[in-house]
């Protein structure tokens, strides 16, 4: 078994100019030493990009293509449309949110994308809806839908949504045993840990700014890290969107077609004790062409408190975070993060 603490702080000695690509292909093969052979694979992503591209993910792309459709037609209503499911009027950070009205990095103005906002819904898993909520819990409910007064398309926009977000929460799924895998621990280590799971997905859409002069303070999307245990993005193909390697250089995470890439989040990394990296990343001001995307942020169970596993721990490398459950630790940078939100 490698020791990967020793194999983290040789990682932390290189760098990294591209992302790699693995192939999903042996994620549930009856054979072990196929499944680890890819966990491997995944952990020397985990340790030294933070990113990585997925094939053979089992995501239908018809699934997909409609989901990015629907997009496409709901950034495109009259504003007054979309203001009728402002995230203004949900308790949990569910619904739509305007240009500018969230700054991923304090040092700019704000970021030059709008968003819809999902999270787990009663029609994708209605068990997770029996439970009552602890404190220090984001509330698993009342996703904002358009409705269909306002919105002819407001029914098939929602269906394909919640298509979408069963696939790619089922695709989740299949990638913790892998971590699991990589970290030295057994297949069902985040099995007790995901029961309600946090995921929340995103539709993203960046205006193309076409003659208007860029603003360096107002991105796409300002340098960030994830909040998660990892991303599961989706990008149309247009590029943009960079991840930035430890000398600070910004490498281009060009779209390939039909993949996903996967990214660690700061639950992740502080779980991990910093084995995993949660890697920074931005998106470029977009100026030809609109851009759209779907990000899908698999969080674990928000009362779950991240203490490092002992294979992350070791004499040299002591715990370096002060434990927080999942959930405090999102909603404090869910707050930070959306705090311009508010009363736009
Ligand atoms: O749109 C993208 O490609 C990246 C979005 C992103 O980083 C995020 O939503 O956290
Ligand atoms: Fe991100």
């Amino acid at each position: 078994m490698v020791d990967l603490t020793k194999l983290s702080d040789q990682f932390v000695q290189s760098d990294f100019s591209s992302i790699p690509i693995i192939n999903l292909k042996d994620a549930q093969s009856p054979s072990r030493e196929k499944r680890q052979d890819l966990a491997d694979q995944i952990r020397d992503a985990c340790l030294n990009t933070g990113f990585f591209y997925i094939t053979n993910h089992g995501v239908p792309l018809d699934v997909v293509n409609r989901t990015f459709a629907q997009s496409h037609a709901f950034f495109d209503l009259p504003p007054g449309v979309k203001k009728t499911v402002d995230i203004n009027k949900s308790e949990n950070f569910r619904g739509y949110m305007g240009l500018l009205t969230e700054n991923n990095d304090p040092a700019n103005k704000g970021d030059m994308h709008e968003a819809f906002n999902m999270g787990l819904d009663p029609l994708v898993a209605p068990e997770s809806f029996k439970r009552t909520k602890k404190e220090g819990e984001l509330q698993h409910s009342e996703n904002l839908w358009p409705d269909e007064n306002d919105w002819e398309d407001a029914k098939a926009f929602k269906q394909a949504n919640l298509d979408y977000y069963q696939h790619v929460l089922a695709l989740g799924y299949k990638l913790f045993p892998l971590f699991a895998l990589a970290l030295n621990l057994s297949e069902d280590f985040f099995e007790d840990k995901t029961c309600f799971p946090a995921a929340i997905m995103r539709i993203l859409f960046y205006p193309a700014l076409g003659d208007r002069e860029v603003d360096e303070l107002m991105p796409g999307i300002g340098a960030h890290t994830d909040f998660e245990c990892f991303t599961i993005l989706r990008q149309d193909e247009v590029s943009g969107l960079q991840v930035q390697n430890r000398k600070g250089d910004w490498i281009d995470a060009v779209p390939t077609p039909n993949s996903f890439i996967v990214n660690i989040g700061d639950q992740l990394q502080r779980w991990t004790n910093d084995i995993f990296v949660s890697t920074r990343h931005r998106v470029l001001p977009t100026l030809a062409k609109d851009r759209y995307s779907i990000p899908f942020f698999f969080g674990c169970d928000h009362n779950v408190p991240l203490i490092p596993p002992d294979t992350c721990v070791t004499e040299d490398r002591h715990t370096r975070y002060e434990v927080m459950t999942a959930g405090a630790y999102v909603h404090k940078r869910l707050s930070e993060v959306y705090s311009q939100a508010k009363n736009k």
